[in-house]
C-alpha cells in the first residue's frame, strides 16, 4: 500500500527516506573522545582555547617535543613557545600557513607549523596548529625534490624549443616588400625542381631559412634534410664526414664504420651552408661526387649510388674568391645551376616593423615575456641603422630590448646604450681614416655600378657607357683600372 502511494507520489518517499537517515545521524554520538582521534590522524598538532591556551596535543606533539599534555594543559601556548604565531591567526582571524618556526626539541630541529583560527557563528571559538614539517631535512628533501622536478621540466622544456626550431617553412620568412615577395617566388620555382641551388646573401640574411623552405615545399619533404657547416669542420674530417668511411678505415675511427652525409641525406636534400668555406682540395672531390652521383666511402671497395639534391649557401660572392683563385671555376658552375640572392635587410627596411612584432610575439612565448609591443620612434631610428648583421642582428637587439624591458612597451631607452657604442665606433674609424675612407668608398660604389651595368649589357659596350653617361674611351679605361672581367 505504502510503495504504491510513494510510486504515485515520489515527493512523500523522498520526505520517508530523510527521515529515516536523519534519525540514523541523531542516534550516532559524536564525543569529544572521536575528535581526539580524529585529530591524532593528523600527527603532530595541537588545539588551543579561543586565547591560545594548550587544551589538547596529539601523541605524536607529546613524543616529539617530550613534553607532556598535563605539563602544559591551560598553558599559554607563547610562554612554552615564544616563537609561535598562534595568537596572530587568533587575533585576525587568517590562517598562517607554512611559517617557519624554531621550534625546540632536542635535535634543535626546524618545524613548518599552520596556525589555524576556528571560527563559530563568525567568533574566534579555538585554536589549531599543525606542524607541517617535523624537521629541515623534510623540507629541504621536499625542496630538493621540487628543484628535481623542475630541473626535468625545463629540460623538456628545451627539447620541446629544439624541436619547434628545426623546423622552418617559407611561412617561417616574414615580410612584405616586393624584394620578399619575389624571393619566394623563386623559392617555389627552385621547388618545383630538382637541379643545385645557389643561395648567396650576407651573414644572417635567411640563407638557411631559404634552404629549408626550399626543401619543405619540394616532393622531397618527407626525407631528410641534413646540413653541413662547412665553416665548423676541420679539413681533415671533411671527407669522412661527406662521405663516411668503412670499418677499421683509419686509426682511431669509429669500429662499426660510418655514414658520411650524402647517404644520410639519400632521397632528401644535403644542405651545405658557408660553401665558401670548402677547403681548396676537397672542392675537387665533391665536384666528383656531383658529376658522377655515387660516393665511395673511405676505406671501401664500392661506390654507393646517390639520390639527393643539393642546396649550397654563402655569405661572400663565390665569383670573387674564383678570381682569387680560393674557389674553382668548375665546382662554381656546377653548384650555379640556380641562383637565389637573398636580399640585405637594409635593402628591405620597409619589412622592419613586420619582422620586429613577429619578434616580440617569438620571443615573449620562448623567453616567457609579456612585452606589448614597440614605440614607433623605435622603429624610426632602427630604419636608420645599415643592420650589417642583417635580420640575426635585429633579433638580437630587439631580444636585448625586450629582456630590458620585460613587460609593456619597449622604448628608445631600452636600445640607446647598443646603437650608442655603434655610432661612437662608426665616427671614430671615419676621424682615424679620414680622406683615404671616402675615397675608397667612392671608388667602392664605382665599382658596383660598373660591375651591375655590364652584368645587364654584357658585350654592348656602346649601350653600357651610354647607360654610365660616360664614353666608351672612359669605360674601357675604368673596366683596366678596376680589373673587371668582360
Ligand atoms: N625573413 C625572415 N623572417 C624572420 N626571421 C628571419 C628571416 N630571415 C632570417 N630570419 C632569422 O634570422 C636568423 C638568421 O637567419 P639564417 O641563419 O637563415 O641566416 P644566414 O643567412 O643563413 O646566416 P649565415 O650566413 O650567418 O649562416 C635566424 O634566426 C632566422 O630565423
Amino acid at each position: 500500500m505504502y510503495l504504491r502511494a510513494c510510486i504515485k507520489q515520489p515527493e512523500k518517499r523522498e520526505k520517508h527516506l530523510f527521515r529515516k537517515e536523519a534519525s540514523k545521524v541523531t542516534k550516532f554520538v559524536f564525543d569529544e573522545d572521536i575528535y581526539k582521534l580524529i585529530v591524532e590522524q593528523l600527527d603532530v598538532a595541537v588545539i588551543t582555547d579561543k586565547n591560545g591556551r594548550y587544551v589538547y596535543v596529539t601523541k605524536s606533539w607529546e613524543e616529539y617535543y617530550g613534553i607532556k599534555l598535563e605539563d602544559i594543559k591551560g598553558k599559554y601556548v607563547r610562554d612554552v613557545f615564544p616563537t609561535s604565531r598562534i595568537h596572530e591567526a587568533l587575533e585576525t582571524k587568517q590562517s598562517l600557513i607554512g611559517i617557519p618556526a624554531p621550534l625546540v626539541n632536542e635535535k634543535q630541529e626546524q618545524g613548518f607549523c599552520s596556525y589555524i583560527p576556528i571560527i563559530k557563528d563568525g567568533e574566534v571559538a579555538a585554536g589549531f596548529i599543525h606542524v607541517i614539517f617535523h624537521s629541515e631535512k623534510s623540507a629541504l628533501d621536499f625542496s630538493k625534490r621540487l628543484n628535481a622536478m623542475m630541473d626535468e621540466l625545463n629540460y623538456y622544456k628545451q627539447e620541446v624549443k629544439q624541436l619547434r626550431k628545426s623546423k622552418y617553412s617559407m611561412d617561417d620568412i616574414i615580410g612584405k616588400s616586393d624584394l620578399v615577395l619575389d624571393l619566394k617566388e623563386q623559392i617555389q620555382r627552385a621547388a618545383k625542381s630538382s637541379s643545385t641551388v645557389l643561395i648567396e646573401g650576407e651573414t644572417g640574411c635567411g640563407k638557411e631559412l631559404v634552404a629549408h623552405s626550399i626543401h619543405h615545399l619540394s616532393e622531397r619533404a618527407s626525407k631528410p634534410l641534413i646540413k653541413i657547416n662547412c665553416a665548423a669542420i676541420p679539413s681533415e674530417l671533411f671527407e669522412s664526414e661527406l662521405f663516411g668511411y668503412e670499418y677499421g678505415a683509419f686509426t682511431g675511427a669509429d669500429k662499426k664504420g660510418k655514414k658520411g652525409k650524402f647517404e644520410m641525406a639519400s632521397g632528401g636534400s644535403l644542405f651545405l651552408d658557408e660553401i665558401n668555406q670548402m677547403p681548396l682540395v676537397m672542392q675537387p672531390k665533391l665536384l666528383r661526387v656531383l658529376q658522377e652521383n655515387e660516393v665511395e666511402k673511405i676505406g671501401g671497395k664500392e661506390s654507393i649510388p646517390i639520390n639527393i639534391r643539393l642546396i649550397a649557401a654563402s655569405n661572400t660572392s663565390l665569383e670573387k674568391m674564383i678570381s682569387d683563385n680560393t674557389f674553382r671555376s668548375d665546382l662554381f658552375y656546377r653548384l650555379n645551376v640556380l641562383n637565389i640572392k637573398v636580399p640585405a635587410l637594409r635593402e628591405r627596411k620597409e619589412d622592419i616593423p613586420l619582422l620586429v612584432d613577429h619578434m616580440i610575439k617569438k620571443f615573449n612565448f620562448q623567453l616567457g615575456l609579456s612585452v606589448q609591443g614597440i614605440h614607433s620612434n623605435v622603429i624610426e631610428k632602427f630604419r636608420e641603422y645599415e643592420w650589417p648583421g642583417n635580420i640575426r642582428e635585429l633579433q638580437n637587439v630587439v631580444e636585448r630590448g625586450m629582456n630590458m624591458a620585460l613587460t609593456g612597451v619597449m622604448e628608445w631607452k631600452h636600445f640607446e646604450a647598443y646603437f650608442e657604442n655603434k655610432s661612437l665606433r662608426h665616427v671614430e674609424r671615419h676621424k682615424k681614416n679620414g680622406d683615404l675612407l671616402i675615397k675608397q668608398a667612392k671608388k667602392n660604389l664605382e665599382k658596383e655600378i660598373l660591375l651591375e651595368s655590364l652584368e645587364k649589357y654584357g658585350s654592348n659596350k656602346t649601350r653600357c657607357a651610354k647607360e654610365l653617361g660616360i664614353s666608351r674611351t672612359l669605360l674601357y679605361k675604368k673596366i683596366k683600372e678596376y680589373d673587371l672581367k668582360v
